[in-house]
């Protein structure tokens, strides 16, 4: 049988690369609407990347992009608690929260949530008996240092080892706490804690993370290395540069891809599905 996740009994089938669709909650700055409005206009952009086809979505109450600062427990709550709630209801995918507080685990799970993306990978005091307690499945994500500084002289001498070795910690780890192994996704962790070189080496050599035998997701969307690479610099110019990641992730391995623009790397996916079931020539003919 093909290899599925249960998001809270929503069930995100992996016979195929599935996107993950970004929905972030942060204040918006252009309305003085507040939090309602932002609430709002999140749950607005959740139904729209639905509708593009997204096969789950993540939910995210705080910036974690580098040199972000943290968001207090409360304020995290306010803003991401009403949007899963919402969107739970008003869509049948399964609903991540972007989130490494366990407080915020256990509140977005009874308010719907099926999936934990934690980019501390569970380290964070409390996260793993969160984990463990709430049954749902749950990304284990590398980070070298923390969002605030990560950037600032990331080394590695040599990062695929290091984090391979780092993901199959947190996979033993997680399961000694009691954790399902087919509750557990991986993800190198693309931008947290890299230079360009080293996102390019890590997604140049993605295969060498299948051997430990979960999903693996990945994440490039609108990223700085992306920018980099095609020499732009506003996030919303670098589509294509995600799409071109994205489509190479999917090809080595990747099942869960997590992204901003949904239709777009719908599209790619199809037209590689469609050459992918050309039968092979028979090279014994
Ligand atoms: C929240 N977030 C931002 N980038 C991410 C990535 O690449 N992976 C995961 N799991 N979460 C991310």
């Amino acid at each position: 049988l093909s290899p599925q996740l249960d998001c809270g009994g929503r069930k995100l089938r992996l016979d195929r690369p599935r996107i993950m669709g970004i929905v972030n909650v942060t204040p918006d700055s252009f309305s003085d609407g507040g939090e309602h409005a932002s609430v709002d206009a999140a749950v607005a952009h959740g139904l729209q990347l639905v509708a593009e086809g997204a096969d789950l979505l993540d939910i995210g109450g705080e910036s974690t992009r580098p040199g972000s600062t943290p968001v207090p427990l409360e304020e995290e709550l306010r803003r991401v608690i009403p949007v899963i709630e919402r969107l739970a209801r008003e869509t049948g995918v399964p609903i991540s929260v972007d989130t490494f507080k366990p407080e915020v685990m256990r509140a977005a799970v009874a308010a719907g949530a099926g999936m934990i993306n934690d980019i501390h990978a569970l380290r964070q005091p409390g996260a793993l008996d969160a984990a463990a307690a709430l049954g749902v499945p749950v990304v284990l994500m590398h980070m070298q240092g923390e969002p605030g500084s990560m950037q600032d002289t990331p080394h590695y001498d040599d990062v695929v080892g290091q984090v391979h070795r780092f993901l199959t910690e947190r996979l033993l780890v997680a399961e000694m706490a009691g954790i399902a192994r087919r509750n557990l996704v991986i993800d190198p962790g693309f931008g947290f804690g890299k230079t360009t070189e080293h996102n390019l080496i890590l997604l140049a050599r993605l295969e060498r993370f299948l051997d430990l035998g979960v999903p693996m997701l990945a994440g490039l969307s609108r990223k700085r290395s992306i920018g980099e690479l095609t020499g732009r610099d506003r996030p919303g110019d670098r589509l294509a540069g995600s799409v071109a990641a994205h489509l190479i992730a999917a090809q080595r391995g990747a099942k869960l891809l997590r992204v901003h623009d949904v239709a777009a790397t719908v599209d790619a996916l199809k037209v590689w599905a469609a050459v992918d079931a050309v039968p092979a020539l028979r090279v014994d003919a």
